[in-house]
């Protein structure tokens, strides 16, 4: 369970990022964030794994709170989330293997991880991770010479060779073209259904977010302003969300449709 409360951001330029966040997000969900550009969906799930400090409020993840961590606590938070980037953040001059063993890094002792020495489980786990995302015959390429498709697929691999109870996707799909796109988000709905992995993705494209959302969250200016299980999402609701157009969300507005949207 993810418990958001309050959470208020502003950086040091005097941005007003997250303004009154309040959220529950409960175990094996799949929840799209959109908004905007500039709503505030990355600092959001930033503040969910710690990259970025909130100036007010909370969030807990599992129990654990999040900017709290002494040492132990700090290690456990790292494991349970993995994180997953536009700019997939590969090592791109090592092998694939390598970089998906990199996110078995909060599991390593300092002295082996220096030293790049994984255990004969852990290299047989990033394999399995690998073959997941239908990657297992490029584990010896550098990861630089694969697609960018191939590559956001690593970064999925390396997330979930953590093994974590949440994953968190920030604009996975911002460089990839339609059909990698597409790969990507059936890979992680694959993942959600299949490992009970709480996914939860900040995505551009209404139409993906539609097909594979169950829970849709609208945010602009730092606000939540809308929150629905994605079959009670409307045009109208996405209308609000993006240009602030309707008044308020309502479910009697016909439902989302995708031609409909598209031609709006
Ligand atoms: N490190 C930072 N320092 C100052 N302002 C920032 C910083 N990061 C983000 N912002 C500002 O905070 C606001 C929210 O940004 P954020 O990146 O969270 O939005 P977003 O919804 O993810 O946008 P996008 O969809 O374009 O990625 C924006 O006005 C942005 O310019």
């Amino acid at each position: 369970m993810i418990r958001i409360t309050g959470l208020y951001k502003e950086y040091p330029n005097g941005v007003q990022a997250l303004c009154d966040v309040n959220l529950e997000i409960g175990n094996g969900e799949f929840v799209v964030l959109l908004g905007p550009s500039g709503a505030g969906k990355s600092t959001l799930l930033r503040c969910i794994n710690g990259l970025v400090r909130p100036t007010a409020g909370q969030v807990e993840v599992n129990g654990v709170q999040v900017g709290a961590e002494n040492g132990s606590n700090l290690r456990k938070l790292r494991r349970q989330i993995g994180m997953i980037f536009q700019q997939f953040n590969l090592v791109k001059r090592l092998r694939v293997l390598d970089n998906v063993l990199c996110g078995r890094l909060a599991y390593t002792p300092l002295w082996s991880s220096c030293f790049r020495f994984f255990s004969r489980r852990d290299v047989e786990l990033a394999k399995s991770c690998l073959e997941r995302v239908g990657l297992i015959d490029k584990a010896y390429q550098r990861a630089d010479q694969l697609s960018g498709g191939q590559q956001q697929r690593v970064g999925i691999a390396r997330a979930l060779v953590q093994q974590p109870a949440v994953l968190l996707a920030d604009e996975p799909l911002a460089s990839l073209d339609p059909r990698s796109s597409r790969t990507v988000m059936e890979t992680l709905r694959e993942i959600n259904c299949q490992d009970h992995i709480t996914v939860i993705v900040s995505l551009h494209d209404v139409d993906l977010a539609m097909e594979f959302a169950r829970r849709v969250v609208g945010i602009r200016e730092g606000s939540v302003i809308m929150d629905k299980p994605v079959s009670q999402v409307t045009r109208k609701d996405l209308e609000y969300v993006y240009d602030g157009m309707a008044t308020e969300p309502s479910i009697n507005s016909g439902t989302y449709g995708r031609t409909e949207y598209a031609h709006a």
